[in-house]
């Protein structure tokens, strides 16, 4: 299907306050999307109403022709701040959002939990708690959780904001690997324009009324390191129609 998540004349009020108006969006199956946009604009509070975490205040919001009315496996949130529970055990963090699946028994759900782990470099590190990691380790464990529903919808709020350069660009790899390997929608939002440049095979810009500009990015997915020079051309682009929304 070409429009596999749609956004139709939604509008999204907090008490009195209108933060998006009468959004249009569209986003097709296995693409990527960065979404970046000036803060305060609106970016996470779009991202919660694709979750089903918010309910537009009027408009809809469909997936492959259903409205999404409430969060679900199919779309997998990976928050700013992560949300890893500090009591939690890396394999049991991974494992919870399938436990309560009686389909699955023990032994499957203890494979694909470990599958997982190895797939995203966390093997030796089944049994340690949030407080023994690094960052870029729990990032992994929190990409791992959300992951293991095998959502068709990928959302990321601001994926490597945290993190310093080097650890940056392990994550991006990850996150890049894992999308093309599985064929999964990605929507993330970015403030850091050459992660969207990167990840993002379309680039939107959220501007203050509500429009979104959608970008083909002809640089998506390159090797940064072959293509240093048209890449920081790209970035230098979308830098630029940044400012002039930001105007
Ligand atoms: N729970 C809430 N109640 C009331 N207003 C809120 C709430 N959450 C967010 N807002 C307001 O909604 C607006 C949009 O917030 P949102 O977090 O979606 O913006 P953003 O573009 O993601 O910003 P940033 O880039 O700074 O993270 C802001 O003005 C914010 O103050």
């Amino acid at each position: 299907m070409d429009s596999f998540v749609k956004m139709e004349q939604v509008t999204f009020t907090y008490d009195n306050n209108t933060i998006l108006n009468k959004i249009n969006l569209t986003l097709k199956k296995s693409k990527s999307y960065a979404l970046i946009g000036k803060s305060g604009v609106g970016k996470s509070t779009l991202l919660h109403l694709l979750a089903g975490l918010l309910i537009p205040t009027e408009g809809e919001v469909l997936i492959e022709g259903n409205r999404i009315q409430h969060p679900s496996k199919d779309i997998g949130f990976m928050f700013q701040d992560l949300g890893l529970f500090p009591w939690l055990k890396v394999c049991d963090a991974i494992s919870m959002p399938i436990k309560l699946d009686k389909r699955k028994s023990k032994q499957e759900i203890k494979e694909k939990v470990t599958a997982l782990i190895r797939e995203v470099g966390l093997s030796g590190m089944e049994h340690k708690y949030p407080a023994e990691l690094s960052g870029g380790q729990k990032q992994r464990v929190a990409l791992a959780r959300t992951l293991i529903t095998e959502p068709e919808l990928l959302l990321m709020d601001e994926p490597t904001s945290t993190l310093d350069e080097m650890t940056k660009e392990q994550i991006q790899q990850l996150i890049s690997e894992q999308v093309e390997k599985r064929q999964t929608t990605l929507l993330f939002v970015t403030h850091n324009i050459e992660e969207a440049v990167l990840l993002g095979e379309y680039i939107l810009l959220l501007r203050d009324n509500g429009d979104i500009e959608t970008i083909a990015n002809p640089l998506f997915g390159v090797d940064r390191a072959k293509e240093n020079l048209s890449f920081y051309k790209a970035c230098i682009d979308v830098r630029k129609r940044l400012a002039v929304v930001q105007e």
